[in-house]
């Protein structure tokens, strides 16, 4: 489990990611880290992209239906301009986020804020997914999580498709995609 870096005196800004396939539990994290930096009277903002409408337009929620409400945004500039005076920013679903992301991220971490991302490190092609891979590069902290295999119960790192549908870009949820582990991933049946 990840446990918040114990910082005395002068606030310090820092990036943690959290990564993995889809239903690996990266909301269900994310959720935790903000609901206890709340806890701690810190002010949070969180942030996810605007065409994520999966379960609620302006809330970020869980496979669980764990949510907490976040601001839906097109641009990822504008967490700079919503996060003045936040201690905490959490952003969910990174992959769908532009590349100035992260920029973004460096700059709020510069400014002495705690930032959290949360995203799918790869596409159902089993490829690099966005600016995930240059979120990973500047990270202080990360978490790698894993789902369990549909199809044989070990630990999946794979989001596999079940549609004949092409695209990186593709919403969904248990009716489109399911975690499976490498060997489960290549047999594609
Ligand atoms: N195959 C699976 N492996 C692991 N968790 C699963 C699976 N299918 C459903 N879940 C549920 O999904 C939850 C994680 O949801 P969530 O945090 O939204 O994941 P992510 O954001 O990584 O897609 C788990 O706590 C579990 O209840
Ligand atoms: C693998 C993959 C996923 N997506 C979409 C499907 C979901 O809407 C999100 C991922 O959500 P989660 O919180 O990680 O479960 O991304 C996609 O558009 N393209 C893909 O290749
Ligand atoms: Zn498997």
């Amino acid at each position: 489990m990840f446990i918040e870096p114990s910082i005395t005196g002068e606030r310090r800004g820092w990036i943690e990611v959290v990564c993995g396939s889809m239903f690996s539990g990266k909301t269900e994290e994310l959720i935790r880290r903000l609901k206890r930096a709340k806890i701690a009277n810190l002010k949070v903002e969180i942030f996810k992209p605007a065409i994520d409408i999966r379960y609620n337009e302006t809330q970020v929620v869980s496979h669980d239906a764990n949510a907490i409400q976040s601001t839906p945004i097109d641009n990822s500039q504008t967490i700079l301009l919503m996060a003045t005076g936040v201690d905490v920013v959490g952003i969910d679903e990174a992959q769908f986020f532009d590349a100035e992301i992260m920029h973004v991220c460096e700059t709020l971490a510069a400014r002495g804020t705690r930032v959290i991302v949360a995203g799918l490190d790869m596409d159902y092609l089993g490829k690099p997914f966005g600016p995930m891979p240059q979120l990973l590069a500047i990270a202080d902290y990360i978490t790698k999580l894993h789902a369990i295999c549909v199809k044989c119960g070990n630990i999946a790192s794979i989001s596999y498709r079940k549609t004949a549908q092409a695209g990186q870009v593709l919403l969904g949820e248990k009716d489109t995609y399911e975690p499976r582990c490498r060997k489960c991933y290549n047999e594609k049946e």
